[in-house]
C-alpha cells in the first residue's frame, strides 16, 4: 500500500491499528473526579438536579454546566465515504471516529461520531435537527451529492448552532488556500486561469463556488463528472446543482477539457487522471488530485509526465496535503469560542487566507521534526501548511472568531484578542503558558546570545528562530561556511548573522590575556591558553561572555554535559558563595514541577542542599511560579529511619535560619509532597499545597527521576537549566532539538535561568 509515498503500511497493520487494545479510536474520559461517594452525589443524583434547574431557567447556562460548548457531532450516513462511494452508515464509522479524534488532537474540540442509517433526506434532517440541545456544532461528513446540499442548507436554516458540511466547505477552504499560493508561485492571477474540476459532487461544487467567489471567471471553469464535461444543454445525469455550473463549450471529455488548462482540481475518484492528459496542460500546471484514499493521479506519475507541475493530494504521506484537517478543527474552535450561530462565508474566507499566509512563513522546528526533518520552505513542494504545524491552532481560530464577530454571527465577543491567541497557543501545549514570561522578557530587552556550536544544523535552527522571533541577537561561533549553512536552511540574508571564527577573530589576543590571567596559577602556560582559545569553541564563546561581547551563552550539543561544563568553568566561575547545579522542569497541563540538582553535584552537603533550594525557588519565582520546596527522600519525617536522612534535615534547619520567604518542608517522599490526599496524613507540614520544587538528596535520584519522567511521564521536560554560574551559560544535552535550545537561549537571555 502507499507505493512511492513516505509512509508505508500494510492492510494488516491498518486493521491491527484499529483492533488493538480498545477497539476503535475513541473513548470518553470524565473531566471531574469520580472517586468518592460525594463526587458521585454531585455528578449525578441528587447534585445534578441543581444545574438541571438552572438550565431550565436559563438555557444559556448549558454552556457553563455541560460539555455542550466544546462538543461537536460528526454525522454521516455513509453515502460518500472518502472516494470509496456509498458503503453505508456502519462502514463510515472508522472515518467518523477518525474525524472525532482529529478534532481533539488538533484543536482540543471534544467530538463524537454519529452514524445515521438512512438515505432519506427528510429523516436524516429531522434526526440531526433534534440533536441541537446536545452539541455546540454539527460537522456533516461523507454524504453524497446532491442530497448533501439539501441537507446542509435545511439544517443551517433550522438550527441555531454551526452546521458545516466539511467535504464541501472544509475542502473548499484548504483548496482555495493552496490555489492562492500555487498561483503566487507560478505568477498567475486568479482572474485569468483556466480550471478543470473533475467531480461534480459535494467537494467539487463547493470548491468551484469558492474559487469563483474569489475571482476565477465562471466561463473559465469546466466541470467534469463520470459522463464528461458539464456543458450547457447536457441532459444526461444532471441536477440543479450541476446545471448551475454548465458552460458553453464544445469540449466533451476530460482529455479535451484539460487541453491547455492551468489547473486541475480532482475531487472524484482514484486514477481518474491519466499521464497523457496531464502532458497537454499549460506550462507549470497546477494539479490538485484530492480523491481519498487514492488520488486521481499519484504524485510520482504526475511528476513523471510533467516535471514542472505543482502537485497536491489529499494524503498526509505526500507533500502538499490538501486535507480538510487543516481547517475543520480550527474553524470549529473559533466558531465555538465565540458561540457563533453559524459558519458564514466571511469566516471561511478568513480561514483560507490565514492558512495560505501561514504557508508563506518560515516553518518551525517541531513541524520539520514531525515530517522527518525535511526542511519546508514556501515553494512548489510546500504550498500548504502541514497539519502538525502548531501555529494553525493560533492563527486559524483567531481569524475565524474575528470574522464571526465582524460579521455579526458571534453571540459572545472576545474582548482581548492577544490573550485569546495566547490561550489558543497554550491549549495544546502548556509549556507555552509557562514560558510566556520568559519570551516576553527576552523580547522586551533583546540580548546578545552566543551559540558556541554554530556549525551544527540544530544550533543554527535555534539561532534562526531566536532571531526571527525577535528574542535577541544570535552570535555564532564557527568557521567560514556558517553563512552557507544558514542559506541552505532558508535564510535569505545570512550576512545579517554575526559569525566569529576563532582562527581569525581580532578578539583572540585579549581572550588569551584574560584566560592566562585566570589559569596561570593553575599551572597553564600562555601557549596552552592560546591553543585553547583557538581550538575550543566553548572556551572561545565563554570568553566572549567574559569580555562583554555577549550577554549569554548556549552550548552542549557536541560534547557531554560534564565536558562542556569543565571547559566553560575554565573561564567562568560560580556566583560568589554558590555552587553550580542543574534544574529540570516538568510541565503538565495543570502543574509545573522543578527538580534539582539533576546534573552536577553527586552528593550535596546540607549547606549545598539549602543553596539548591534557594536558587531553584528564585528561578521558579522568575518564571511566575510561587515556590513550595520539598526535600525528597524515601522517608517521611524520619519514618522509616535511615542513615542518609541527617543532611536533608540539616538543610531544612539551615533554611530555618535564613529569611527565605518561601515554603519548604522535608524530608518527605514524593507522594507526601505532591498528592493532596497523602499530604493530609501530615497536618503539621508547612506546605500549603502540593510542592512544585523537589530538591533531591543526590545526583543519582535526581537525574534518574528526571529521565524516568521524560521517558514514561505525560509532561514536557524543559532543561537541564544550569544555575549558579557567574554569567548566564546554558549547557544543553547532546540530544537536544532546536526547540530545546531555543528555550534555553530564551531562559538565559531573559535572565531567568542563571
Ligand atoms: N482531500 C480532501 O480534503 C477531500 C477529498 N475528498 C475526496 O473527493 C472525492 C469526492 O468526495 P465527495 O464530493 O464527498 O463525494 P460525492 O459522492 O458527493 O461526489 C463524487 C463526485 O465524483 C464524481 N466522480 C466519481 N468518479 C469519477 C470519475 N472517474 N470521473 C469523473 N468524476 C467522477 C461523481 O460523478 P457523478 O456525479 O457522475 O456520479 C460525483 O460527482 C472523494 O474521493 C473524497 O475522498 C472529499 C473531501 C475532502
Ligand atoms: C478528507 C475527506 O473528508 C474525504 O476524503 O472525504
Ligand atoms: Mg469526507
Amino acid at each position: 500500500m502507499s507505493e512511492g509515498s513516505n509512509v508505508q503500511f500494510s492492510e494488516r497493520e491498518a486493521l491491527n491499528f484499529h483492533a488493538e487494545g480498545r477497539p476503535g479510536k475513541i473513548e470518553i474520559i470524565a473531566s471531574k473526579p469520580m472517586a468518592t461517594q460525594r463526587d458521585l452525589s454531585l455528578a449525578y443524583s441528587p447534585g445534578v438536579a441543581v444545574p438541571v434547574r438552572a438550565i431550565a431557567a436559563n438555557p444559556a447556562c448549558a454552556y457553563d454546566y455541560t460539555a455542550k460548548g466544546n462538543l461537536v457531532a460528526v454525522i454521516s450516513n455513509g453515502t460518500a465515504i472518502l472516494g470509496l462511494g456509498n458503503l453505508g452508515a456502519l462502514a463510515s464509522k472508522p472515518v467518523m471516529e477518525g474525524k472525532a479524534v482529529l478534532f481533539k488532537r488538533f484543536a482540543d474540540v471534544d467530538s463524537i461520531d454519529l452514524e445515521l442509517a438512512t438515505e432519506d433526506v427528510d429523516r436524516f434532517i429531522d434526526a440531526v435537527a433534534l440533536l441541537e440541545p446536545s452539541f455546540g456544532g454539527i460537522n456533516l461528513e461523507d454524504i453524497k451529492a446532491p442530497e448533501c446540499f439539501i441537507i446542509e442548507q435545511t439544517l443551517r436554516e433550522r438550527m441555531n448552532i454551526p452546521v458545516f458540511h466539511d467535504d464541501q466547505h472544509g475542502t473548499a477552504i484548504i483548496t482555495a488556500a493552496g490555489l492562492i499560493n500555487a498561483c503566487l508561485l507560478t505568477g498567475r492571477d486568479l482572474g485569468d486561469i483556466n480550471v478543470v474540476v473533475n467531480g461534480a459532487g459535494a467537494a467539487a461544487l463547493a470548491c468551484t463556488d469558492l474559487i469563483k467567489a474569489m475571482g476565477v471567471p465562471s466561463d473559465r471553469v469546466l466541470i467534469c463528472d463520470r459522463q464528461g464535461v458539464i456543458y450547457r444543454g447536457r441532459t444526461d445525469q444532471m441536477d440543479q446543482f450541476k446545471s448551475a455550473h454548465a458552460v458553453e463549450t464544445d469540449r466533451r471529455t476530460l482529455t479535451e477539457a484539460l487541453e491547455g488548462a492551468d489547473v486541475f482540481l480532482g475531487l472524484s475518484a482514484a486514477g481518474a487522471l491519466k499521464p497523457e492528459m496531464v502532458r497537454h496542460m499549460a506550462p507549470r500546471p497546477i494539479i490538485f488530485a484530492m480523491a481519498n484514499p487514492d488520488p486521481e493521479i499519484t504524485p510520482p506519475e504526475a511528476k513523471a509526465a510533467r516535471p514542472d507541475a505543482i502537485i497536491a493530494t489529499g494524503r498526509s504521506d505526500y507533500p502538499n496535503q490538501v486535507n480538510n484537517v487543516l481547517g475543520f478543527p480550527f474553524i470549529f474552535r473559533g466558531a465555538l469560542d465565540v458561540r457563533a450561530t453559524g459558519i458564514n462565508d466571511e469566516m471561511k474566507i478568513a480561514a483560507a487566507n490565514a492558512i495560505a499566509a501561514l504557508a508563506r512563513q518560515r516553518v518551525p522546528e517541531e513541524v520539520a521534526a514531525a515530517y522527518g526533518g525535511r526542511v519546508h520552505s514556501f515553494g512548489p513542494e510546500y504550498i500548504i501548511p502541514a497539519p502538525f504545524d502548531p501555529r494553525l491552532m493560533e492563527v486559524v481560530p483567531a481569524a475565524v472568531a474575528q470574522a464571526a464577530m465582524d460579521s455579526g454571527v458571534a453571540t459572545r465577543a472576545i474582548e482581548d484578542m492577544a490573550a485569546y491567541r495566547l490561550q489558543l497557543r497554550s491549549r495544546l501545549n502548556p509549556t507555552t503558558a509557562v514560558l510566556t514570561l520568559a519570551y516576553e522578557a527576552a523580547r522586551a530587552a533583546p540580548k546578545r546570545v552566543v551559540f558556541a556550536e554554530g556549525e551544527e544544523e540544530v544550533v543554527l535552527r535555534a539561532a534562526i528562530q531566536f532571531k526571527d522571533g525577535g528574542l535577541g541577537t544570535p552570535v555564532l561561533v564557527g568557521r567560514d561556511d556558517v553563512h552557507d549553512r544558514l542559506r541552505k536552511l532558508g535564510v535569505d540574508r545570512p550576512e545579517d548573522y554575526e559569525v566569529h571564527n576563532s582562527r581569525v577573530s581580532p578578539l583572540v589576543p585579549q581572550m588569551v590575556d584574560r584566560l592566562y590571567a585566570r589559569l596561570q596559577r593553575k599551572g597553564y602556560l600562555r601557549r596552552e591558553c592560546e591553543r585553547m582559545v583557538n581550538r575550543d569553541r566553548n572556551i572561545f564563546a565563554a570568553l566572549m561572555l567574559e569580555l562583554g561581547e555577549a550577554d549569554a551563552m548556549i552550548t552542549g550539543t557536541t560534547r557531554t554535559f560534564a565536558q562542556s561544563l569543565r571547559e566553560v568553568s575554565r573561564v567562568i566561575g560560580h556566583k560568589p558563595g554558590r555552587i553550580a547545579f542543574g534544574i529540570h522542569m516538568v510541565v503538565r497541563q495543570s502543574q509545573t514541577v522543578f527538580i534539582a540538582d539533576t546534573t552536577v553535584n553527586e552528593r550535596p552537603s546540607a549547606a549545598e542542599l539549602a543553596d539548591i533550594a534557594e536558587e531553584t525557588a528564585a528561578v521558579a519565582r522568575r518564571m511566575g511560579q510561587e515556590p513550595r520546596v520539598a526535600f525528597m527522600s524515601y522517608s517521611n519525617f524520619g519514618n522509616p529511619p535511615g542513615r542518609w536522612l541527617d543532611n536533608i534535615r540539616e538543610a531544612v534547619s539551615l533554611l530555618d535560619t535564613r529569611d527565605t520567604g518561601f515554603e519548604y518542608e522535608g524530608e518527605m517522599a514524593p507522594d507526601a509532597a505532591l498528592n493532596p490526599e497523602v499530604m493530609k496524613n501530615y497536618p503539621f507540614s508547612r506546605l500549603s499545597g502540593p510542592a512544585n520544587i523537589l530538591v533531591m538528596p543526590g545526583l543519582q535520584s535526581a537525574n534518574i527521576s528526571a529521565k524516568l519522567l521524560r521517558e514514561l511521564g505525560g509532561g514536557t521536560m524543559i532543561g537541564p537549566m544550569l544555575v549558579g554560574m557567574d554569567k548566564p551559560v546554558q549547557i544543553a544535552t547532546m540530544s537536544s532539538t532546536a526547540s530545546d535550545l531555543l528555550t534555553l537561549a530564551v531562559l538565559a537571555a531573559a535572565g531567568i535561568a542563571r
